[in-house]
């Protein structure tokens, strides 16, 4: 392992079966092939708008944590991204499942959902803005990572209910995204991560991981 391998790179390493316990949970593997059930699906929905509302949050942190004026439009970017696009595309989304937005309103969070956006929340507030990044990279990147094996498997396809989710995220514009959340982490950590520093890095990182399949459960666990 070099010092030059993308930082992505050697926290996916250093974390090796969180990250895959994440990407290849059976939740993931059932949407690909359809076989999910559609309540694991929906409660998964409805909780996943909650999480959105605590991520803005966690955005507005790093406008908050933010070095530079850059990074400030960086943060900034990330959150209205949020508020003004992400929340909406899914209130459309989940109304094509007959979940209208009073319904995920009056939701509430369920314990996974606290456990994940509050942990992002505090790394953020304990500690600097990559510290932060790192902590929010498995949901940014892991997304883009999951729906493209999904979608180069053949998960895009009629019949298939979950064909919008995995297409979304394959999609060009959130590919791109990811890439640029790969390339920040580089920006923010600099040349002189010390091996202390990186080993830190990887326990949020790994904490993120399995919080993230927690997630997953959640909605398996509502299936019958
Ligand atoms: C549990 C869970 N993890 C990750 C995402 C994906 N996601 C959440 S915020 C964001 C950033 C940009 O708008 C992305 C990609 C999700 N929706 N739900």
């Amino acid at each position: 392992m070099t010092s030059r391998q993308p930082l992505f790179d050697r926290l996916v390493a250093l974390s090796a079966s969180d990250w895959d316990a994440y990407t290849h949970h059976p939740f993931v593997e059932a949407m690909g092939t359809g076989t999910l059930p559609q309540a694991a699906f929906r409660h998964y929905l409805v909780q996943d708008y909650l999480f959105l509302i605590q991520f803005a949050r966690a955005y507005a942190l790093a406008v908050y944590k933010a070095r530079s004026l850059e990074e400030m439009r960086s943060g900034l970017r990330g959150l209205s991204a949020i508020l003004d696009k992400e929340m909406d595309l899914h209130v459309d989304y989940c109304a094509g499942w007959g979940i209208s937005r009073a319904e995920m309103e009056a939701s509430e969070e369920d314990m996974p959902t606290v456990a994940y956006t509050r942990f992002v929340i505090d790394a953020g507030l304990a500690g600097d803005l990559l510290d932060l990044h790192v902590a929010l990279a498995p949901c940014v990147i892991g997304y883009a990572v999951i729906a493209r094996r999904l979608a180069e498997a053949g998960g895009v396809r009629d019949g298939n209910p979950y064909s919008l989710w995995i297409a979304e995220y394959a999609s060009a514009a959130y590919q791109d995204l990811a890439a640029s959340a790969v390339e920040s982490l580089d920006r923010l950590a600099g040349d002189d991560l010390s091996d202390g520093r990186l080993v830190r890095l990887a326990k949020l990182f790994g904490q993120a991981c399995r919080l993230e399949a927690a997630f997953w459960q959640m909605g398996l666990d509502k299936a019958p």
